[in-house]
């Protein structure tokens, strides 16, 4: 049977919320942070014992040893063409429906029900905000990478948590004290293992090579298909998994005003794609009509992928 996700109300007072004002909407956004994923621990614990420790260590072994700037830069380009499948937002959530994510401690369900949870846990906390509900629901979308009609990337190349590359590796990567980064290329070329490496101080996260992976693609599919999201919601799409940052304060040299302020919102948005996560059933066919709405407003009826 399924349920519909019933969040727990704010306990605190009635949240007044601005469309663009990401400061009083990290103050109280009324959704209270469970105490502990469903295996149990506490929330992003890499070192807790769970059947799902080795996974995702391994994930991240080939995931440090893999990333280097030439691989993001021809993968970055390749996909970046957009030419290879023609669909809509909904169709492509469908496809997700097989994927489990392998380099998450805290989920083993299909990811369409974390879309949901994600997108559904925004909309009860702040329902007039109806780009982020939609940025909930597609955040994850570029983890399509994974499919045949992508050519079936390793998850290495998809999932996990995200890093700038050409510049040192920060300490505050997951699994960073196993070492796995000395084995990644980029560690020994003096052009790209120092603090700021082929960056300069500010230079703002756009011109920063990330890790390839969904957020990236994810965001060059709604940007290059014209998406009305505002910007804040793309800037959301594209560096979610950059924990290092948005969890550690690592990287923060690299980031522009605009940066600053985006990361606002960025905060906001994390606590629900975190804290969502769980084993409650989202009612699908329920929700749908809603969500199918939000995406005729800001995307187009097919878009290129
Ligand atoms: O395991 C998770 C998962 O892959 C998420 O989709 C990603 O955004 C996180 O950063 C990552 O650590
Ligand atoms: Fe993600
Ligand atoms: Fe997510």
């Amino acid at each position: 049977m399924t349920l519909v996700v019933e969040q727990p109300r704010p306990v605190t007072g009635e949240v007044k919320r601005t469309q663009s004002d990401p400061k009083e909407l990290l103050m109280d956004g009324g959704f209270v942070v469970p105490d502990a994923n469903s295996f149990g621990h506490t929330f992003r614990d890499y070192n807790a014992e769970s059947e799902r420790q080795k996974t995702v260590e391994e994930f991240y072994r080939m995931n440090h040893i893999h990333q280097t700037c030439d691989f993001v830069k021809r993968l970055r380009e390749e996909y970046g063409k957009l030419d290879r499948v023609e669909m809509s937002i909904w169709e492509c959530i469908e496809l997700l429906n097989e994927f489990v994510d392998e380099s998450d401690p805290d989920l083993d369900e299909p990811q369409i029900e974390h879309l949901l949870q994600t997108a559904e846990a925004i909309r009860k906390d702040y329902p007039e905000e109806d780009w982020l509900h939609l940025t909930g629901l597609i955040h994850d979308l570029g983890k399509v990478l994974l499919h045949p009609s992508f050519g079936q990337l390793p998850q290495w190349a998809v999932v996990g948590d995200t890093f700038p590359v050409g510049c040192a590796f920060d300490e505050c990567n997951v699994h960073h004290k196993e070492l796995y980064f000395a084995e990644n290329p980029d560690h020994l070329n003096p052009k790209y293992n120092t603090k700021l490496g082929v960056y300069s101080e500010g230079c703002g996260l756009d011109n920063v090579l990330m890790s390839w992976g969904h957020d990236d693609f994810m965001y060059l599919v709604a940007k290059e298909n014209k998406t009305s999201l505002p910007l804040a919601g793309l800037f959301i799409i594209r560096y979610h998994s950059f924990y290092p940052l948005h969890k550690h304060g690592a990287y923060q040299y690299l980031m522009n005003e605009e940066d600053k302020e985006n990361l606002k919102w960025l905060h906001v948005f994390n606590k629900y794609d975190l804290y969502s996560k769980s084993k409650v059933r989202i009612h699908v066919e329920k929700v749908k009509p809603y969500y199918l709405s939000l995406i005729e407003k800001y995307f187009p009826a097919k878009l290129k992928w």
